[in-house]
């Protein structure tokens, strides 16, 4: 294994796909432009998937698990061993992601990459441990090179999978109870920004909880003040299902296969991947606006525009599965409407 893939080409969209798609879009029976971001995706998913008829049809959903050390610091409002008890959740069908994945016919695969409180062999589950958790960041790297090597890897064989099921789109979410202080502090060294202006609520500490968040988040900054070259900010300060996703990310992008972001933890992976190759950039989709704060100084820094705000800050991929079904709108305007010539409506 090794981290030489990241580096290969993206794939590119077809500029002229999407200029037909906008041509196309002129001559249905609306204004110009009155279908708003319905008209836009359409565009960009004619492009992305290289044809005159995007769709949104086939889904694919990865869920990626892991636990944190940093959890050690008391960081978050519930316990670590939630995770891997919502691994269980998801493959027993409970979760909020299940629920949704079902909903929408979509392929829904969860990866434990290593829990504390690892629940086994279960049906509906890829097993892809690479440790119980990360290591705890205020002491030490999070990950070795080795551990990032196979978490980066990991979401690449998530895509191989998607691929595999002719999947249209590309869904990543994640469980880690603590992983909104690993992407606070990511984003933190990404961005150059101060951990206040990136740490929240999470699954719902109170102020003072937030405050503390902030001083272990300023503690762990200031131990890996160096690690700002190429992979060492994700390997110091990331965790396995993130750097899963930016290994899926980066891995789409390659493909041709267009990705849909979620919430918080997800928008710093995607951050990150563009990092390490900004060909990705053009490959992501924004669904929602999390409630998380520091999620609209992610989307700011990536210049996205998502589809949806509604005060939801669950992750998981939940916000990006319910933006599904207007991408699926939009797909079908673009195929279904009349044109002016063909019912007979007269053009301004
Ligand atoms: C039952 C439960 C289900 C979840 N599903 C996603 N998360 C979300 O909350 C966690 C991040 O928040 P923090 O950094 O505050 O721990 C992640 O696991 C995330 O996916 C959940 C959290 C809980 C408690
Ligand atoms: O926006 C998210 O992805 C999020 C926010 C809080 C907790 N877990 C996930």
């Amino acid at each position: 294994m090794s981290f030489d893939w990241l580096n290969a080409p993206c794939a590119q969209p077809d500029a002229a796909l999407a200029e037909a798609a906008r041509a196309h879009q002129l001559q249905l029976t609306k204004p110009p432009g009155s279908l708003g971001m319905l008209e836009t995706l359409a565009i960009q998913l004619a492009s992305l998937q290289r044809t005159p008829r995007p769709s949104a049809d086939r889904v694919w959903i990865s869920v990626f698990a892991g636990d944190h050390g940093v959890a050690d610091e008391g960081v978050s409002a519930f316990p670590q061993a939630v995770t891997g008890e919502m691994v269980r959740n998801f493959a027993s069908g409970g979760a909020a992601i299940s629920v949704l994945a079902r909903s929408l016919g979509a392929s829904l695969e969860v990866v434990n990459l290593g829990t504390v409180n690892d629940p086994g062999e279960i049906a509906g589950v890829r097993r892809a441990i690479i440790a119980p958790s990360t290591a705890n960041f205020c002491v030490e790297p999070a990950m070795t090179e080795a551990q990032l090597q196979a978490a980066l890897a990991a979401g690449a064989e998530s895509v191989r999978l998607a691929q595999a099921a002719n999947a249209q789109l590309f869904l990543g979410g994640e469980m880690g109870i603590a992983n909104t202080t690993s992407a606070a502090a990511l984003a933190s060294i990404l961005l150059h920004e101060p951990p206040s202006s990136l740490a929240g609520a999470g699954t719902g500490l109170d102020p003072a909880g937030v405050l503390h968040k902030v001083t272990v988040l300023e503690r762990a900054l200031a131990r890996h003040a160096q690690a700002t070259r190429a992979l060492e900010p994700l390997r110091c300060l990331g965790g396995f299902e993130i750097a899963a996703l930016v290994g899926a990310y980066i891995a789409a992008a390659q493909a041709g296969l267009p990705v849909l972001v979620d919430g918080f933890i997800t928008t710093t992976a995607a951050l990150a991947a563009v990092a390490i190759q900004p060909e990705v950039r053009a490959w992501l989709l924004f669904a929602h606006r999390s409630k998380e704060h520091g999620h609209s100084r992610l989307l700011r820094a990536l210049d996205a525009e998502p589809l949806l705000d509604l005060g939801m800050r669950l992750g998981e991929a939940s916000g990006a599965a319910s933006a599904v079904p207007l991408l699926r709108l939009a797909c079908a305007l673009h195929a279904g409407m009349a044109t002016f010539e063909q019912a007979g409506v007269s053009t301004a």
